[in-house]
């Protein structure tokens, strides 16, 4: 599904702020893999999304998506496949339009182009979709009116209607209360397993990470450290990936809300 080949991404080159945020990254992802991405604080987790993105460039290597070479692709194209969620609930949906016009912009996202009418039949066909996150009464609302972590579910409705190949997950419930995050996983899990979905998730929740999804990776300094999956995976515990961290690394964890929060 996802290939990456001798990835590396510089910020600032030839100057005196130059950073190596990946470090010749190989990946190869699986169709219908589930990936936790851990690390500590500025090991490069967000680059590694905004690469496969296409937010930004890479300075070297290759990039196949679905057996495509999308390595020079723009962001908007690798849109049409990949779908993006962030941390910020704002990010994803138009505050000052209404829910039904948000939806409507996802589906024609979705049918790659073709023009779709926001008719009473389709208007239907949103209040049962909307059902799911409670908000089927509210169609012509703006979605600014929206809590948080409604908007955040919604977000990710509507990219589950543009039919993407993968999900690119950052920290997506990280901003919601307890609750609406416990609503956005829920969703965010069945709408992987109905619509088999491939997805990477990035969390600083190491309980978390071990229990959700088929695969996890940790990075530190911009490169892939760790990368386990199935049983193993399973089997492990937060104390065993702290130990595994030092004993690969030489050095501590260094990310305290990853061993604080625990689901
Ligand atoms: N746009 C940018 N310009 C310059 N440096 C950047 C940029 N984006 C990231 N970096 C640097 O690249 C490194 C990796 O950052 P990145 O945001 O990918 O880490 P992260 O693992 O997502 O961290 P966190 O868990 O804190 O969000 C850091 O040193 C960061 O400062």
């Amino acid at each position: 599904m996802l290939d990456l080949s001798n990835i590396t991404k510089v910020f600032y080159p030839g100057t005196v702020n130059e950073k190596m945020a990946l470090d010749n990254i190989n990946l190869h992802v699986n169709k219908g893999d589930v990936i936790c991405v851990v690390g500590s604080n500025g090991s490069g987790k967000s680059t590694l999304f905004n690469l496969i993105s296409g937010t930004y460039p890479v300075t070297n290597g290759k990039i196949i998506f679905d057996g495509t070479d999308v390595t020079a692709s723009p962001e908007y194209k690798r849109a049409m496949t990949i779908g993006r969620i962030f941390q910020d609930p704002t990010k994803g949906t138009a505050a000052n339009m209404s829910i039904e016009d948000n939806m409507i912009t996802a589906e024609t996202k979705g049918m790659k182009g073709l023009r779709i009418s926001l008719n009473n039949e389709k208007r239907e066909q949103f209040a049962s979709l909307l059902k799911l996150i409670g908000l089927q009464d509210r169609l012509k609302d703006n979605v600014g009116l929206l809590s948080g972590g409604q908007r955040q579910a919604l977000t990710l409705l509507m990219i589950v209607m543009s039919r993407p190949k993968m999900l690119l997950l950052d920290e997506h419930t990280a901003a919601l209360d307890p609750r609406n995050a416990q609503i956005v996983m829920d969703l965010t899990e069945r709408f992987i397993a109905e619509y088999k979905l491939t997805a990477l998730m990035v969390t600083h929740n190491m309980q978390f990470a071990i229990n959700f999804g088929n695969r996890l990776i940790m990075m530190d300094e911009g490169t892939i450290i760790l990368d386990v999956s199935g049983e193993e995976k399973s089997k492990l515990t937060v104390e065993e990936l702290v130990r595994l961290f030092k004993n690969l690394r030489n050095k501590t964890y260094a990310n305290d809300e990853a061993l604080l929060t625990k689901e």
